[in-house]
């Protein structure tokens, strides 16, 4: 007898295990590690994924179930990513179901439905409302009954009595798109003795036989049709001949069908790209692990490198897996891949639809491609042959997610690529502090390109004070120093791309004669304004509200708006220069499908001056015609409770700066600030990595922050504000008794947003070295809570080496 173990798709801490069942015979041939199938559980079928097959099990044969059906023909987790995933489970306290499906396209999920069930044949026994729902069927769908204000107490009584079957039918959202194709399946000469019997009347029969005569091969039956402008009515004759055969192709939805990519080709390297490229090369070729930190300036041609290994993984018939962060998946980026690789390269963003995920992911799966580009779920990618591991600008924080599974994607290539013994690429202007420290002392490999690639300088830094310009009475948000550089490049026809970390119009909405702050009633958090839908907006949970009139407590009229947006900057350059022509991109303005790249499109023909923007713009720019950056405040981040402000500040900066001046013409950038004399703002603005470092690793030291220690955050939330404050102490309480003494336990505290979508948040934090036992203390703590989170809707979310503490 063959048994499963499986993790069924019940994710509570119970089911956190494997359950064993029996493989029917007629299943033997297809169940192993990585399918999925349907089991019963409980009163009900369930998925689940298959992690070990054994000849036994302590369970008696009364008791062992069956497994109902297989859910896939080939594995979709192989042998490395079930171990990884059950590490991973392991390290972020998660259960194992969730990250099994964290590792695979959305569309592989399933969901449940319900359905009810007819067992008896005679209506006449049933109550009458259920047989006027069920007339003429034996099934139907639960929704259905339920649309149709069905009885449910005499659904259950009916189900009771045997008379019905409520079951769950377990529904995959997977969709293959096929195309009905018509393949000739006879020689040629039987197409041409075809001709010969085929009445002439028959005109497009023969006009088809023809086609096939001389086009021996599948084509689509639309394009035939359309070909020859005829009906399906001609093609069954053929059929019946024997000539030819209708079939479903798959066909792989590819978002990218619609473009001519020019093929690029290896360019030669410059110095600084072969010194940085040798040990790479040295450690493919010698199928080594090793993890290498290659620190350029932005611009010093780290992605010619990251192609030209890749290239020679792809000749030694081996994977590659390169990630970028979502926002730096740009066009540009995508093209640049896609132009040395062609058809070799899938790539994975959140863009793409469900179905366009799911072909992409197939494609890897069948080994139809050999490159993936992609954002933090690539890592994933299920090859198996991998031969280097790609993760450009290793310091966003995106490659962590920031829900269970908390995992970090640089933590698990690092796993992927000892597997399968290949070197892992970090590449960064501005690497974390914790992996630069790593890579000088060695754990790392440090490889450095200090140079642009065009050899030009890096572009010159101008800080402006803000304050002095609101001492001569400069109310805009443009420095006079910041306006007339914009002016020039206008007028020289050149572009700009300017900065703003904040979305919306207004950061808030404040009544002058009372000082009372529209804020959202169910987070701790002004509302912002967006003028374009004259909306007042909350950006932690969907609310939203019209913008009133009058001040809601003293209804006064002169409602005021504070702080800036994109909006509101857009708005005053088409003031201040009207003939400027200007394109905004941020969240609001790229939703649509499609619109980033022809907003990006836009700016590269030069159909705009300026390119004003939040993040996404920050990365990954290429435009040869930009010679001036804007950042409009460049200390909106330096105020937030957080130990890592400086550092993000830092990187912002040094990343905003990197898009001028990339080519031939020189760059420059101009930031304005209220802090200039912040050493994060300083030292971007004289590109100094190495003194940035070394102060702010004094800073961390002093404060006990990573890399010098590690830091757990234990948020708890809830609708209760004394509950959670009460659950907080208690978990402090339990942390301080059990770990050794020289871990420092923080909290409860409550969190930089207290409120979100009503419900409070406060924090406990640990600050460690070396705590072997933590891991196994907070899973303690979670199953002494389990019950009041599942019943009470208490929640306490572990999150290991946070990389921010809101
Ligand atoms: N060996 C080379 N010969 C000629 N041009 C090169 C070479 N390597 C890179 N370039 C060009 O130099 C420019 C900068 O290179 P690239 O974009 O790869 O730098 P990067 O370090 O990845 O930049 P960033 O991190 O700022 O996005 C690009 O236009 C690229 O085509
Ligand atoms: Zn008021
Ligand atoms: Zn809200």
């Amino acid at each position: 007898m063959k048994i499963a173990e499986i993790i069924v798709d019940v994710p509570t801490r119970q089911t956190n295990k494997t359950f064993d069942y029996k493989i029917p015979e007629t299943l033997e041939a297809v169940i192993k590690p990585g399918i999925r199938v349907i089991i019963p559980f409980g009163p009900r079928k369930v998925m689940g994924f298959v992690v070990g097959i054994k000849e036994e099990t302590a369970i008696t044969n009364s008791a062992l179930k069956k497994i109902s059906e297989a859910m896939d023909v080939f594995p979709v987790l192989t042998d490395e990513l079930l171990d990884l995933g059950k590490w991973i489970a392991e390290e972020t306290i998660s259960f194992y179901i969730i990250t099994f499906q964290a590792m695979l396209p959305q569309a592989l999920k399933v969901k449940y439905h319900k359905q009810i069930e007819l067992l008896t044949d005679n209506k006449e026994e049933l109550p009458s409302s259920i047989a006027a729902i069920m007339a003429d069927r034996d099934l139907i769908d639960f929704d259905e009954f339920q649309q149709r204000n069905g009885n449910y107490s005499q659904l259950l009584k009916a189900a009771q009595e045997g008379l019905l079957e409520i079951s769950y039918m377990v529904k995959s959202k997977a969709t293959k798109k096929t195309i009905l194709y018509l393949t000739p399946i006879k020689e040629i000469q039987a197409f041409d003795e075809a001709l010969q019997d085929i009445p002439l009347q028959a005109k497009k029969q023969r006009i088809i036989v023809e086609h096939f005569l001389y086009n021996p091969e599948s084509i689509p039956q639309k394009e035939l049709l359309e070909k020859f402008q005829t009906t399906a009515g001609s093609i069954n004759p053929l059929i019946k001949l024997g000539l030819i055969k209708k079939e479903y192709k798959e066909v792989y939805r590819d978002p990218f069908k619609n473009k001519d990519l020019e093929r690029t080709y290896a360019l030669p390297l410059a110095v600084q790209q072969q010194e940085a490229i040798n040990p790479i090369l040295k450690a493919i070729q010698k199928v080594q692990h090793e993890v290498f930190l290659l620190h350029g300036v932005t611009g010093s041609g780290k992605t010619e490198v990251y192609l030209q290994a890749i290239e020679q993984v792809l000749n030694n018939g081996k994977e590659a897996i390169v990630l970028v962060p979502e926002i730096a998946l740009t066009p540009q980026m995508v093209n640049r891949f896609k132009g040395r690789f062609g058809k070799k390269v899938a790539v994975l963003h959140s863009a793409l639809s469900k179905g366009e995920k799911f072909d992409e992911w197939r494609k890897i799966q069948q080994k139809k491609v050999q490159v993936v580009v992609g954002a933090r779920s690539a890592i994933f990618a299920p090859f198996e042959n991998l031969g280097i591991i790609i993760i450009d600008e290793e310091h966003e924080t995106t490659y962590k997610q920031d829900e269970q599974p908390r995992y970090d994607a640089k933590e698990v290539a690092k796993y992927r690529a000892r597997y399968h013994n290949c070197p892992v690429v970090l590449g960064s202007a501005t690497p974390t502090l914790e992996t630069f420290a790593r890579a000088k002392k060695g754990v790392y490999h440090l490889l450095e390109l200090p140079h642009r690639m065009n050899e030009g300088p890096m572009p010159a830094v101008e800080i402006v004070d803000m304050r002095n310009e609101l001492h001569r009475g400069n109310r805009t948000m443009f420095s006079e120093k910041l306006m007339e550089e914009i002016k020039i490049r206008i007028a020289r026809q050149e572009q700009i791309v300017l900065f703003l970390n904040r979305r919306g119009y207004s950061t808030f909405v404040m009544c002058r004669d009372c000082g009372h702050v529209m804020n959202c009633p169910h987070c701790d958090i002004a509302l912002t304004y967006h003028k374009s839908s004259h909306l007042l907006k909350c950006h932690y949970c969907a609310y939203e509200t019209g913008m009133p009139a009058t001040c809601e407590e003293c209804e006064s009229d002169t409602i005021r708006f504070f702080g800036t947006g994109t909006q509101k900057v857009e708005e005053s350059i088409q003031q201040l220069i009207p003939e400027a022509r200007v394109i905004r991109m941020d969240v609001d303005t790229t939703r649509k499908k499609g619109a980033h790249e022809t907003l990006l499109k836009k700016f590269g023909g030069h159909e705009a001056d300026i390119l004003l923007g939040t993040q996404m713009i920050a990365k990954g720019l290429d435009f040869k015609n930009v010679t001036l950056v804007g950042v409009l405040a460049a200390d909106a981040m330096l105020h937030f409770a957080d130990f890592r402000a400086s550092e993000k500040t830092f990187q912002l900066l040094t990343q905003v700066s990197g898009r001028a001046g990339r080519h031939e013409l020189p760059g420059e950038v101009v930031i304005q600030t209220y802090t200039p004399e912040h050493y994060s703002i300083e030292m971007a603005s004289k590109y100094q990595y190495n003194q940035f470092f070394a102060h702010e690793m004094k800073v961390r030291k002093t404060f006990h922050y990573p890399p010098y220690y590690f830091l757990t955050l234990i948020t708890i939330s809830h609708q209760n504000q004394i509950r959670v404050m009460e659950v907080g102490k208690m978990i402090r309480q339990l942390l301080t008794k059990h770990l050794s003494e020289r871990a420092t336990v923080l909290g409860p505290t409550p969190s930089p947003l207290v409120r979100i979508n009503d419900r409070y948040r406060y924090q406990c934090m640990v600050k460690y070295r070396d705590e072997p036992n933590l891991k196994e203390i907070i899973r303690k703590i979670l199953t002494h809570y389990h019950d009041e989170m599942k019943k009470n809707d208490l929640s306490i979310q572990v999150d290991f080496e946070p990389n921010h503490l809101m």
